[in-house]
């Protein structure tokens, strides 16, 4: 049996990038062959098996051909009769396409080599488009290299892909894992900007598309992600910046994220930054009431960190592209400062006081106003 390493790894090892998984193509052998073995077979809908001892991926080379619609509609041909080459075509890009013999020998039959060294990210055949996950796949790969260019076909093909409504049936998990994984590239924003550049962020993101038809929300919510890249913030800040603002146009931050699977920690950052960004740049403006009233919508009580991720959210909100005054964010301070002193009430001694209920409540919240209100600008307690 011939085995060779494939894909990513190769790739990132002539790039001189850290190694990461790496996968096997097994050519010659068929599954039963790989069982006796002792590999363990996991795939359910690919023969992948792991090695006995490294765990690592090994597939038998196959070929695969699109039957019906959606991520599950394939069939494919395996076995002893499948070349490497064969195995090799049906794969994305070219610069994914490249296979290492165990002699160190590099067997690249579509000049993934040059395009690595070009800088060009180009799909290996027609069978690109049996699965919409590359288009996705592409993007994240412009973001992670940013200077690559992507060949004027391949993003044909990718066009040509939404038109025929492949895009449409893409499974949430699979769009939030490439998204997730591209947001974490810099500058983000040029995952945003392929996906719109082939159609697809109407149909992924039909929400963040829309901003893009009228009074440039679109460009901004852009220089804000990748302003937040710049901070180095983490996923949810990246996220809740990216679809925030969809909120004005009486979108559904929670029905977005539904829809993608995406996870509680970053729907809650984005509705919280799509509600209470604007209150946070004014702070110097609020009265303590009203502060009180936006940690309290925040949830930092309960969840002190939110604070921090919401913050960083409206730092880069506030100090992102051309048109910014401010370089800094002093409001996060103001923030910082005021939470800190709401906490610092200590509402068991209130309760133990007698207090209940409403009368609780309202003693809690005056402390807490009069607190906030030393440390506001104004320093005045709005009465009511
Ligand atoms: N939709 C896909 C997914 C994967 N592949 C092929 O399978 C290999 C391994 O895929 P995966 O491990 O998911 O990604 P990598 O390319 O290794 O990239 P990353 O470093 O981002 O994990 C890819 O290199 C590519 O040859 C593909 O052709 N089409």
């Amino acid at each position: 049996m011939e085995v060779y390493q494939v894909g990513g790894s190769v790739r990132d090892r002539l790039l001189g990038l850290p190694a990461g998984d790496r996968d096997f193509v097994v050519v010659g052998v068929g599954p039963q062959e790989l069982e006796d073995r002792g590999f363990r077979p996991v795939g359910r809908d690919f023969p992948v098996f792991l090695h006995p001892e490294t765990g690592e991926e090994y597939a038998l080379a196959r070929t695969e051909r699109k039957q019906g619609r959606g991520y599950r509609g394939f069939v494919f041909r395996t076995g002893s009769g499948v070349s490497l080459e064969e195995d090799l075509a049906r794969r994305d890009l070219t610069i994914n396409a490249m296979a290492l013999a165990q002699d160190g020998r590099l067997i690249d039959p579509f000049n993934g080599r040059l395009d690595l060294q070009a800088g060009r990210l180009r799909h290996v055949s027609e069978a690109f488009r049996e699965d919409p996950v590359r288009i996705l796949r592409l993007a994240r790969f412009a973001t992670r290299f940013g200077h690559f260019e992507i060949a004027p076909r391949t993003l044909e093909l990718c066009r040509e892909m939404v038109a025929s409504g492949e895009v449409e049936h893409l499974v949430a998990e699979r769009v939030w894992q490439e998204m997730s994984r591209a947001l974490m590239h810099e500058p983000p924003s040029r995952f945003i900007d392929v996906l719109r550049e082939v159609g697809a962020l109407a149909v992924i993101l039909p929400e963040v598309d829309a901003l893009f038809d009228g009074a440039g929300t679109g460009r901004r919510v852009l220089r804000v992600l990748d302003r937040a890249a710049e901070l180095g913030a983490e996923l949810p800040v990246r996220f809740a910046v990216l679809v925030g603002r969809t909120a004005e146009d009486g979108g559904s931050i929670r029905a977005l994220c539904q829809r993608l699977r995406v996870p509680a920690a970053c729907r809650e950052l984005a509705e919280a930054f799509g509600q209470l960004r604007s209150k946070a740049h004014e702070v110097a403006r609020l009265d303590a009431d009203r502060v009180l009233s936006v940690l309290g919508q925040l949830d930092v009580f309960r969840r002190p960190e939110r604070l921090q991720s919401f913050l960083l959210a409206c730092e880069a909100d506030f100090t992102a592209g051309s048109d910014a005054q401010a370089s800094s964010y002093p409001q996060a301070e103001m923030w910082r400062r005021a939470a800190a002193e709401a906490r610092a009430v200590d509402a068991g001694a209130l309760a133990r006081t007698g207090l209940r209920g409403q009368e609780m409540a309202e003693a809690l919240r005056r402390k807490r106003t009069a607190r906030i209100a030393d440390v506001l600008p104004g320093g005045e307690v709005k009465k009511c």
